[in-house]
């Protein structure tokens, strides 16, 4: 498959990577001049178990392409999706198909607003990957896709998409409810990035504290509430059984999220996404939503005083 990767940050760079090593032709797109200089320089820097290797894949500004693709994979940050999809624009057709498997509430609306005659898909991932600089990434642990089409997708392009998704080892499963899936993936991230962003830690080290576990509680209790109002179904018990199992090093334990690289690098997070998506839908059905509402606060004054 000829495939572009749009926001080929930590993420990106992995996906490109993993589906450049089983055989698609894979170009990396992305804003940030350096990280590009750097891949076509020397190659993507990858680190897996300790051990560097640099990989010859083509990096490129989104309007320095022209060419036809199969497959765009959108991996941008929530907040810059927008902003990439109109700088995509001259690559989308009726015959590329879009897949965004970024974190956040609000991304699917998002494509739909701005690419609404392409063939989309969307789900979410435990992939993890850490962006060290420009041009360099460790990959550590394993994860998976859930996915569905949502509209003007083929029953061939979306076989097509899973098998290429799998013979790179990406782990793909169709989400016969994809909604729940995006839910059950930003409460996760809700309690994981926010979490370890505050307390400056690992995700298997939020383990070690009772508090933790009371607070994570109050954040996924009010999830479920405003999910509920929205015809979403998330339980408790879903959410706790997926992040209780994201906790282990073999998953995305030993990892910092992305949300606390985000800070360590003095840059936005995706708080507006997870959180405080939450805050606001509470406030606007009149649901109490207080954990999700400071823990929001605290975020935008963690990002306060590290931006650069
Ligand atoms: N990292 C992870 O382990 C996981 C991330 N996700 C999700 O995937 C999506 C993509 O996240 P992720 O790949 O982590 O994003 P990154 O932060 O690695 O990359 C996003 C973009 O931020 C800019 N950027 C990143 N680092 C720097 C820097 N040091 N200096 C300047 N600009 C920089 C670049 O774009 P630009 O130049 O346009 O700003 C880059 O393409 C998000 O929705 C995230 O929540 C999901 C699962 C795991
Ligand atoms: C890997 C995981 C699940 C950790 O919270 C994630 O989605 C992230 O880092 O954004």
């Amino acid at each position: 498959m000829k495939i572009a990767i749009a926001g080929s940050g930590a993420m990106g760079s992995r996906f490109g990577y993993m589906l450049q090593q089983s055989g698609n032709d894979v170009t990396l797109l992305d804003l940030w001049p350096e990280h590009i200089a750097a891949i076509n320089d020397k190659g993507l820097s990858v680190e897996t178990n300790g051990k560097q290797q640099f990989v010859q894949i083509p990096a490129a500004f989104p309007k320095d392409v022209h060419d036809h693709y199969d497959l765009i994979l959108l991996f941008t940050k929530a907040m810059q999706l927008e902003d990439m999809l109109q700088k995509i624009s001259h690559l989308l057709d009726k015959e590329t198909a879009i897949l965004c498997l970024s974190n956040g509430i609000g991304n699917l609306e998002t494509i739909q607003k701005f690419a609404p005659k392409s063939p989309l898909l969307v789900g979410t991932t435990l992939w993890t990957s850490e962006l060290v600089g420009p041009g360099s990434v460790i990959l550590n642990g394993s994860g998976y896709i859930e996915f569905q089409s949502i509209e003007n997708v083929s029953h061939e392009t979306l076989t097509a998409i899973n098998d290429t998704l799998a013979e790179a080892q990406l782990n793909p499963r169709e989400s016969d409810n994809v909604l729940l899936s995006i839910w059950k993936k930003a409460c996760l991230n809700s309690v994981l990035n926010s979490f370890c962003t505050l307390l400056d830690c690992k995700v298997m080290d939020l383990n070690k504290s009772e508090y933790v576990a009371t607070l994570k509680d109050k954040v996924v209790l009010e999830f479920q509430d405003v999910a509920k109002a929205k015809g979403i179904p998330l339980t408790e018990k879903l959410a706790l059984t997926t992040i209780n199992a994201a906790l282990a090093p073999d998953q995305a334990g030993d990892h910092y999220p992305s949300m606390h690289q985000d800070i360590a690098s003095g840059r936005r997070t995706e708080i507006d996404y997870l959180n405080g998506a939450i805050a606001v839908m509470g406030r606007e059905l009149g649901i109490p939503t207080p954990a999700n509402e400071l823990i929001t606060e605290l975020i935008h004054a963690r990002e306060e005083v590290t931006l650069k």
